[in-house]
């Protein structure tokens, strides 16, 4: 079998990786399966109580317990510039060394329909978009900038260090009530694809980056959202099975160890992965083009489903503004 497996290209064994989001749901699952992995960590998340708590879990799980190291940063990803000092703290807290993985997990989620009155639907999508998005985009900027430095160029041969971004599948496939979130996902892969292209400005210090895209996750994230989603976005989303943090995080991993540039966790994540890739890099150049032809047959049948399911919904409940708040 190992035979079969192909060389990991995602070593982590002895690097130090960031992670944003790190003290619950999936990115808490994917810290302490990389501590699994023999990785040091950085945890970064606000709640201090819940990163000590994380911290302990993450110890447990260590590969080998008396070299690796954790630690913790509490920082709000939503604040401007607040990668850069989240950056020298690690940093210092390295030995001087820059982490060699970053992984941007943080993230939240506000859906909403868009013409709802009940709530401030535009400050819910800037929310969306700070924590999401610019949370993202700060990390990466402050870690590159470190990683592309002259000073660190090293050969177009060293091991690539890893920016990870977290998507979301509704990045791939949008559906209702997602207004104030969808967007801020799909912006992550507007970024991704530029960096894709851009580091090849720097070949002497190679750097690899990856977007995420998982499906429902069963986390602490999932029970806040599920306050305000839609009755028809929940009815509409049970087609794709919510998995725990453990799965999610596992595929992924196992993803980034293929060495994919967009990691898809699930078979229809998979399918919409194809749908869709435009100028972005494939995981399999034939395999990906064959099934992103045969997309849009099933796109056809898929599009008049759901909407045909939505129209349905409107026929029976009435129009929005008459729904039943929910308790
Ligand atoms: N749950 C789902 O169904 C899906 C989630 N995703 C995405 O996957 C990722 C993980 O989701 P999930 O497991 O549900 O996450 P959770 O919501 O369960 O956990 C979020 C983590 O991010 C941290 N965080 C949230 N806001 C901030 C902030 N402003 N600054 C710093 N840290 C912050 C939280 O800690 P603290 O609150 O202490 O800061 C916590 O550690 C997210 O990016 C999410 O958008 C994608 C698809 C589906
Ligand atoms: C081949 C194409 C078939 C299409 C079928 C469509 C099924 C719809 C699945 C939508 C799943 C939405 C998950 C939301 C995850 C998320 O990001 C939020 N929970 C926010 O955190």
């Amino acid at each position: 079998m190992g035979l079969l497996k192909g060389k990991n290209k995602f070593p982590v064994e002895g690097k130090t990786v960031l992670i944003t989001g790190a003290s619950e749901g999936m990115g808490l699952s994917a810290a302490i399966q990389l501590a699994a992995k023999g990785a040091n960590l950085i945890l970064v998340a606000r709640n201090v109580g819940r990163l000590e708590e994380a911290i302990v879990l993450v110890k447990n799980a260590a590969k080998s317990p008396a070299t690796q190291k954790f630690t913790y940063i509490s920082a709000d990803v939503s604040e401007h510039n607040y990668a850069a000092a989240v950056i020298a703290q690690a940093i210092a807290w390295n030995g001087g060394a820059a982490p060699d993985i970053v992984w941007c997990i943080a993230g939240m989620s506000t859906p909403l329909l868009w013409a709802s009155e009940e709530h401030d639907v535009m400050a819910a999508t800037r929310r969306n978009m700070d924590v999401n998005f610019f949370g993202s985009a700060e990390m990466s900027r402050a870690i590159l900038k470190e990683w592309l430095s002259p000073e660190n160029s090293t050969s177009p041969k060293a091991e690539p260090k890893h920016i990870v971004f977290t998507s979301s599948v509704l990045a791939l496939f949008a559906i209702v009530g997602y207004g104030p979130y969808t967007p801020s996902k799909w912006a992550i892969r507007g970024l991704a694809d530029t960096l894709a292209m851009e580091l090849n400005l720097y070949p002497d210090n190679p750097v690899k980056v990856h977007v995420v895209y998982p499906a429902t996750i069963i986390s602490p994230g999932l029970e806040r959202e599920n306050k305000t989603k839609p009755e028809i976005t929940l009815a509409l989303e049970k087609d794709e099975p919510p998995e725990t943090p453990e799965v999610v995080a596992r595929r992924a991993i196992a993803g980034l160890e293929r060495g994919e540039y967009f990691v898809t966790m699930s078979f229809l994540g998979n399918l919409m992965r194809c749908a869709i890739m435009g100028g972005s890099e494939r995981n399999s150049w034939v395999w990906d083009t064959l099934i992103g032809w045969i997309m849009p047959v099933i796109y056809f049948f898929v599009g008049r489903i759901m909407n045909q399911q939505v129209r349905g919904w409107a026929k029976m409940n009435g129009h929005p503004a008459k729904y039943v708040k929910k308790a």
